[in-house]
């Protein structure tokens, strides 16, 4: 019987740097799991590649897609929806590959519900200052949404506690390190209890 491969889960508040960490895991290559591309409502952005980047969808559309129960998990996020397709996970899974996914808190609750054996790896700020610099920084809120989306943060990060792992992202090598590791040494365990069998 062929092994079953991970299922890992990249989370988060807003702002942590998912997206940050998650492009410098694939883009330095060496990882052997497979990446969940998710659908969503949102603008395509220039450089941005439908089919690699996102599956871009109409709202009628992605309604659909939850009609026809096509989707893990989905959520609606600053007015569009992000979602991860089914069919791309359970395949990856049972051939035997690792799948990763990168989303929000609130997705990655209802993916803990669905598949518990999942790794969940919530990313966290130094601090919250820090935090806030970030949403600042990366330019794209306006100030009122900015003290919005920090007491948002505020109660994403209270949703740590059903997380298997805590990893802080002080600088992005560090945080791809540390998630990497994580992912290697949930390898080792499996081959361990295959092995005393
Ligand atoms: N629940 C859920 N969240 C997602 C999914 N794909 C992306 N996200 C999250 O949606 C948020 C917004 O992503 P995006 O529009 O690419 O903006 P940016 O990461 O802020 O540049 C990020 O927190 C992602 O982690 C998904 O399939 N499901
Ligand atoms: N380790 C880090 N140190 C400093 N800035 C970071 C770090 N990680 C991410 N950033 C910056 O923080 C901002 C938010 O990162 P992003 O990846 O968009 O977060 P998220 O996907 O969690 O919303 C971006 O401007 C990004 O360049």
């Amino acid at each position: 019987m062929t092994e079953k491969g991970l299922l890992i889960v990249l989370s988060g508040p807003s702002g942590v740097g998912k997206g940050t960490v998650r492009s410098a895991i694939f883009s330095q290559g060496e990882q052997e799991f497979m990446y969940s591309i998710s659908a969503t409502t949102r603008q395509q952005r220039e450089g941005e590649v439908d089919g690699v980047d996102y599956f871009f969808k109409t709202r009628e559309e992605f309604e659909r897609m939850i009609e026809q129960d096509e989707l893990l998990e989905y959520t609606e996020y600053v007015g569009n929806y992000y979602g991860t397709p089914i069919d791309y996970v359970k395949k990856t899974l049972e051939a035997g590959n690792d799948i990763f996914l990168e989303i929000e808190v609130q997705g990655a609750m209802q993916v803990k519900e669905r598949m518990p054996e999942g790794i969940f790896i919530f990313l966290t700020p130094p601090n919250m200052d820090e935090l806030e610099s970030r949403i600042v920084n990366r330019g794209t809120d306006a100030s009122p949404v900015i003290r919005k989306r920090m007491e948002k943060a505020v109660e994403e990060l209270n949703l740590i506690r059903y997380y298997d792992y805590a990893v802080e992202n002080d600088t992005v090598d560090h945080a791809v390190n540390k998630v990497l590791a994580i992912i290697k040494s949930e390898h080792l365990k499996v081959s361990r209890i295959l092995d005393s069998k």
